[in-house]
């Protein structure tokens, strides 16, 4: 494996890293017949995170990131390469994927049956993520009448909710207020010190720091920064 995230000893991959990609590949098709073309959006990515890392995802509007993201998870499948997960993949798409008529009390139950939680867990789980994000007077809410920085809120906390090995969110923070996403960060070191992964798309340079590596996609390919 080479380029960005490459391996730091001789051993395979798999040796240390909580999430891999090799070779990925992926085009769409553009126009409609007869004037179809396919665009290469990733040619051949490499990348692989660390246990305790925080990596962020950059590169120009355009470039891939998200379609990256979606394969790395398996939401989308790659033209070529190969994805190696270990663990458990907490996952904040773009766009909330949320149901409209659920309150956020019937999503976080929904997903931790999904995850196979026990329900005290999940219960607990639950209040310790409503307390940090601050978005427990929205518990009875339904999706549909939530505000967008408390839909991200929900989102996020969804993909908390099973402690995932690796976090992947895409512009997790759009919607947070200040004071949120400073916790949001707060949350983040958390999760570094627990020997956690989180991989971030980032379009603030002001982040910079707060990232142990950066990815950047330049021409389809993931280079370090
Ligand atoms: N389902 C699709 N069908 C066709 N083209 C697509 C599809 N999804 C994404 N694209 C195209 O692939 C390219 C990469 O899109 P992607 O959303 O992955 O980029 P991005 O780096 O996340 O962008 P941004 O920074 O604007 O969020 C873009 O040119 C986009 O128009």
């Amino acid at each position: 494996m080479k380029g960005a995230g490459a391996r730091r000893d001789d051993g395979p991959p798999d040796d240390w890293a909580v999430l891999a990609a090799a070779g990925i590949e992926k085009s769409y098709r553009r126009g409609v017949w007869p004037a179809q073309r396919r665009v290469r959006v990733l040619q051949g990515v490499d990348l692989a995170l660390a246990p305790g890392e925080v990596v962020g995802l950059v590169g120009e509007n355009g470039s891939g990131k998200s379609t990256l993201m979606k394969i790395l998870v398996g939401a989308l499948p790659a033209d070529a390469g190969a994805v190696t997960r270990s663990g458990r993949l907490g996952y904040c798409p773009q766009e909330p994927v949320v149901y409209e008529r659920l309150t956020c009390d019937e999503h976080f139950e929904l997903f931790g049956r999904a995850y196979g939680l026990p329900p005290e867990a999940e219960r607990h789980t639950r209040r310790d993520i409503y307390a940090f994000l601050g978005f427990e007077r929205y518990a009875a809410t339904r999706a549909d009448r939530l505000s967008g920085g408390t839909l991200s809120k929900l989102n996020l906390g969804l993909a908390l909710l099973a402690d995932p090995e690796v976090l992947l969110l895409d512009e997790p923070y759009a919607g947070f207020d200040f004071d949120t996403y400073l916790k949001f960060w707060k949350l983040v070191g958390e999760r570094r010190r627990a020997g956690r992964s989180v991989l971030i798309i980032s379009h603030f340079v002001t982040d910079a720091e707060r990232f142990d590596r950066i990815i950047e996609l330049r021409d389809g390919r993931a280079v370090p920064r």
